[in-house]
């Protein structure tokens, strides 16, 4: 009988991945019995002089081992990422009652199978207990409508993206709706090109794609001069345009894991303008949540401000003379009143936190409009700060 060397050593390779994932998955089972422990005795999520301290032995251990020190500080930063939403998300689930019947979240969400919101729906209902049912919708109404009339318990919808900046047929949306902001999820973008067939970029006269993505790819697709371009309502449906060529002159623009469910050829990747991509997206539901103060928290409204000079600058002072920190401003026209704009305010911050309270309280003194939109949980988990590290 012939050895093969390069197969035996890629199957101790497979056994050790395996041995991996059983363990990653017995430690994130720990995670959730140390949440148990702190929701009962009501103490912080996060311990950061802990994970510093387990960031600096696990460090100085893999150099022992010639492990690189960079590679294991980003291989436990994020496993510790990973622990901590999912024991925020246990904390939530205590506080708030699930929204959906039977242990089933149904959640509608843009596109179908591969699409991106698709992806960012499976991996944020990941984290909460129950069975998830994704319903895929052509439009962004059809997911705020499908919540609303109670046929969904959540909706998923893009928001803003690093390349192309805010999606403001959502921020529109958001104006006409009482739907709550219960949650974010920011996901990771690698636009690829792909087709059903091997092919070549040159190869290639039409290309489809979601209007949104074919602008973060705008610098790459320069050089696709004279291709028709047929836009699509998700990058699932542009998959499902192509998946039947056999000519290798079509191709779509989406997602390499998604591709990856149609059986689909990569062609080219990373096609995005900015190299960091990411899409926000927030999830909806009929309820607004409570979050709990050991999660950090953001919060989001709209306003409109009186149509006189520094209406503004007036209501960001309020802000500031409370402490409150603002992550994001947006403003949107108000639909039937030309040149009068509604402004989007993202804040860090729990709205049951004084200074937060009183802020809101008297910016509605002192706004023509204003609306919460919800308080949800932070996405972002800040690394520890390692001070310790020789
Ligand atoms: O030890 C804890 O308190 C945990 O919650 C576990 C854990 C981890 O995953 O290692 C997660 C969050 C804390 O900030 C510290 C450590």
């Amino acid at each position: 009988m012939t050895t093969n060397p390069l197969s035996d050593i890629r199957t101790q390779i497979s056994q050790l991945d395996s041995e991996l994932l059983t363990i990653l998955s017995k430690r994130r089972m720990l995670a959730k019995s140390v949440a148990e422990q702190k929701i009962e005795n009501n103490k912080p999520i996060r311990d950061l002089q802990r994970e510093e301290q387990m960031l600096v032995d696990l460090i100085n251990r893999g150099k022992d081992m010639q492990l690189d020190a960079y590679f294991v500080k980003q291989v436990f930063q994020t496993i510790i990422e990973d622990s901590v939403l999912h024991q925020q998300a246990l904390l939530q689930q205590h506080l708030n009652l699930p929204a959906g019947e039977n242990g089933v979240n149904r959640v509608a969400y843009l596109g179908s199978h591969g699409s991106y919101s698709n992806l960012a729906c499976h991996r944020y209902f990941s984290r909460f207990p129950g069975q998830l049912k994704a319903m895929g919708c052509s439009s962004f109404l059809e997911i705020i409508e499908k919540v609303e009339h109670k046929h969904a318990d959540y909706g998923i919808l893009p928001i803003e993206n690093t390349s192309s900046g805010s999606i403001n047929d959502v921020y529109d949306l958001l104006q006409h709706t009482d739907l709550s902001i219960v949650g974010e999820i920011t996901q990771p973008i690698n636009h690829c090109m792909v087709s059903a067939v091997p092919t070549s970029m040159d190869k290639i006269t039409k290309l489809y794609a979601h209007p949104q993505v074919y602008a973060q790819c705008s610098h790459f697709l320069a050089q696709f001069d004279g291709v028709e371009i047929e836009h699509c309502e998700a990058s699932s449906a542009a998959f499902e345009a192509i998946q039947n060529d056999t000519t290798g002159t079509v191709a779509a623009l989406g997602s390499g894991e998604g591709a990856r469910l149609y059986g689909l050829n990569i062609i080219a990747e990373a096609l995005a303008n900015q190299k960091k991509n990411y899409s926000r997206f927030i999830v909806l539901a009929n309820q607004a949540i409570s979050v709990a103060p050991q999660v950090p928290a953001k919060s989001t409204w709209i306003m409109s401000t009186e149509q006189k000079p520094g209406a503004l600058v007036d209501a960001l002072l309020i802000l500031k003379s409370h402490n409150v920190n603002m992550c994001k401003l947006e403003s949107r026209p108000i639909t039937g009143n030309p040149w009068e704009e509604m402004f989007y305010v993202d804040v860090e911050g729990n709205i049951r936190d004084n200074n937060l309270e009183n802020a809101i309280e008297e910016l509605r003194a002192s706004t023509r409009f204003l609306k919460v939109l919800g308080c949800y949980p932070t996405e972002d988990v800040p690394p520890a700060k390692l001070t310790l590290e020789s």
